[in-house]
Order: structure tokens, then C-alpha cells, then sequence
């Protein structure tokens, strides 16, 4: 939208998300990720506009993230039907009160409870013996515990994490990710958006990719990430570019989302290119490509 310009972020993502399972979305930075992800929770900016449905189903109804109104969004879907596990918990976590306050002002507001912050706060593995501290007295993974076990206190169904570890250890993106994958195991669904593949690898049950604002491949993570292995070129791009696998960059940068090739925008990359990407191709059968690397290659 620089320069006034419309930019489409995100096109034509169509996805379901089952109850009970993780999916990871994953793509390089400005891929669009997490406009999605605002777009789900009715927190894109507002110049920003939406087309299509986001079915969130409940028990007995079914509500339009997309249409919903900013109050029906604040008072019953933003807590209490999605948590929001955030991507930077430094910047959700209030610095000036101790993390005991915060969760016992978000349970009160969400449970009417005047207690439980112990309980809260070992939902997410935080150390009681660290409820009194304020967040810039805790580590990165401690304040990242802090933001989850605020997004768990309204026991939402569906959980929503961007970017859950970025700028962790891999010990505690390990540990992290394993405390959210058993959240999943309790019958929570989780969207988890990352672009740490190894991190999507073992808390997945679903693998979504993005480039240049499309879905390109949506897959079970366990063909994904072993065999077959990933359809789409780019995809498995992103697999080969990993030290533990060929190590082997992709060439080019992402385009520029203002600034799209005509067709298949992963074209000008893609070793698999020809005269057919010349078309936007569709996502058919979980791929978005026109010469996809077979189910049972
Ligand atoms: N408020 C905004 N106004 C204009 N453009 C925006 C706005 N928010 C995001 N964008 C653009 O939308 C595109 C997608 O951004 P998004 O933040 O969704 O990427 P991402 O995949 O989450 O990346 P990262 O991995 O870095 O978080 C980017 O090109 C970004 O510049
Ligand atoms: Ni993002």
C-alpha cells in the first residue's frame, strides 16, 4: 500500500482447520503469514480489505471472521474462542506489572474468576516462583510462557500462534513447541505459523506453504517432511535449503508482493519452470503447481 497502492497480501488461501489437529503455515518472511493470521482474528489495519469467508464453527453456530463486527470479535471470539499466543510476548506482556497481575486480569475478564493464576500459569509451564516478577526480569522463554499461559487462560478452541519462537534456543523453541502440540493433544486446534521448519516438523499434523501471498502446498507434515516428501518446487526448495539436507539455497529472492510476475509468481525461481507458468496455476489436490513432483515419487 506504499504510494497508495493496493496490495494483495494474501490470495485465494482456502484451508480447513480440523478440529483437534496442528497446522503449520509456513513461507519466507513477507510471504504473508501473518496478514492472514490478523485477517483470522479481525485485526488487519483499517484500510485493509477482505474477501471471502472464515468459517469458525462453533458447538452451534458457525460466525464469519471475515464480516464479523469489531464488538461480537472483542467480546466473544478474541480470548475465549481463539487464543492468541503472540509473536513478540514482550510486546503483549504489560512491562510495568508483574505477570501474576496480568493473568489474574485476564482470567477475571475472561472466567469471572478472582483466582487460578498458579493453575494459568502451569498451563503453559511457567514457574509459579516467578509469578511476582515483572517481564523484563524473565528470559525470552520465560516471557514467552507468560504470553502462552495468558492465550490459554479463556480455554479457546482454536489457538492462533505467529512466530511462537522466534529468537529462542532450540532447546526452548523445543520446549515451546512441545508445550503447544500439548495443548493440541488436549483437543485444542492450533494454527502456528513459523518459518523454523524443523520447529513445524514436530508439532504439525498438517503442513501449509506460502509464497507471494498463495498457498502453494497444503500436506499431511509427515509425507512433507519424509516421504514423498514436498510437491511443490519451491517447497521443497525450502527442505533442500536446510544445513541437515542438501544445504542448497533457492536461487533469487521472493518477488516483491507489489511487484508479482505474471503466472505462477515462483516461475522465475523454479528449476521446473516452462511454458505453462505462464498461468496462475491453481490448488489442485494440495498443490499449486503446474508440474508438481508426483504423490508417489
Ligand atoms: N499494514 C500494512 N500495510 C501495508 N502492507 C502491509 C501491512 N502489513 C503487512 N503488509 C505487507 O504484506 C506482506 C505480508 O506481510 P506479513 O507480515 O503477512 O508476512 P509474514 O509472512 O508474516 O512475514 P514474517 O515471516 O516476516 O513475519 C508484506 O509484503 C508486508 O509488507
Ligand atoms: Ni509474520
Amino acid at each position: 500500500m506504499r504510494g497508495g497502492r493496493d496490495i494483495a497480501a494474501v490470495t485465494d488461501a482456502t484451508f480447513r482447520l480440523h478440529r483437534g489437529e496442528c497446522l503449520a503455515l509456513i513461507g519466507e518472511s513477507g510471504c504473508g503469514k501473518s496478514v492472514l493470521a490478523s485477517a483470522l482474528l479481525g485485526l488487519l489495519p483499517g484500510n485493509a480489505r477482505t474477501e471471502g469467508h472464515a468459517w469458525l464453527s462453533g458447538d452451534d453456530d458457525r460466525l464469519d471472521l471475515l464480516t464479523a463486527d469489531e464488538r461480537t470479535l472483542a467480546r466473544t471470539v478474541r480470548g475465549r474462542r481463539i487464543g492468541l499466543v503472540p509473536q513478540s510476548p514482550a510486546a503483549h506482556l504489560t512491562p510495568v506489572r508483574t505477570v501474576r497481575s496480568q493473568l489474574r486480569e485476564t482470567i477475571r475478564e475472561l472466567t469471572g474468576r478472582r483466582d487460578g493464576e498458579e493453575a494459568a500459569a502451569a498451563r503453559a509451564a511457567f514457574p509459579a516462583d516467578h509469578l511476582d516478577r515483572h517481564p523484563h526480569q524473565l528470559s525470552g522463554g520465560l516471557a514467552q510462557r507468560a504470553a502462552t499461559a495468558l492465550a490459554l487462560v479463556g480455554d479457546a478452541p482454536l489457538l492462533l500462534a505467529d512466530e511462537p519462537t522466534t529468537g529462542l534456543d532450540r532447546a526452548l523453541v523445543d520446549r515451546t513447541v512441545d508445550e503447544l502440540r500439548a495443548q493440541v493433544d488436549r483437543g485444542h486446534t492450533l494454527l502456528v505459523i513459523t518459518h523454523d521448519l524443523a520447529a513445524a516438523k514436530r508439532i504439525a499434523d498438517r503442513v501449509a506453504v506460502m509464497y507471494a501471498g498463495r498457498i502453494v502446498e497444503l500436506a499431511d507434515a509427515e509425507a512433507f517432511f519424509g516421504a514423498p516428501g514436498p510437491r511443490h518446487p519451491y517447497a521443497r526448495g525450502l527442505l533442500d535449503a536446510l544445513p541437515e539436507r542438501a544445504f542448497t539455497p533457492i536461487p533469487g529472492m521472493p518477488p516483491e508482493l507489489g511487484d508479482l510476475p505474471a503466472g505462477c509468481a515462483f516461475a522465475p525461481r523454479c528449476p521446473r519452470a516452462a511454458d505453462a507458468c505462464a498461468a496462475v496455476p491453481p490448488l489442485t489436490d494440495g498443490v499449486a503447481c503446474h508440474h508438481p513432483r508426483s504423490a508417489r515419487a
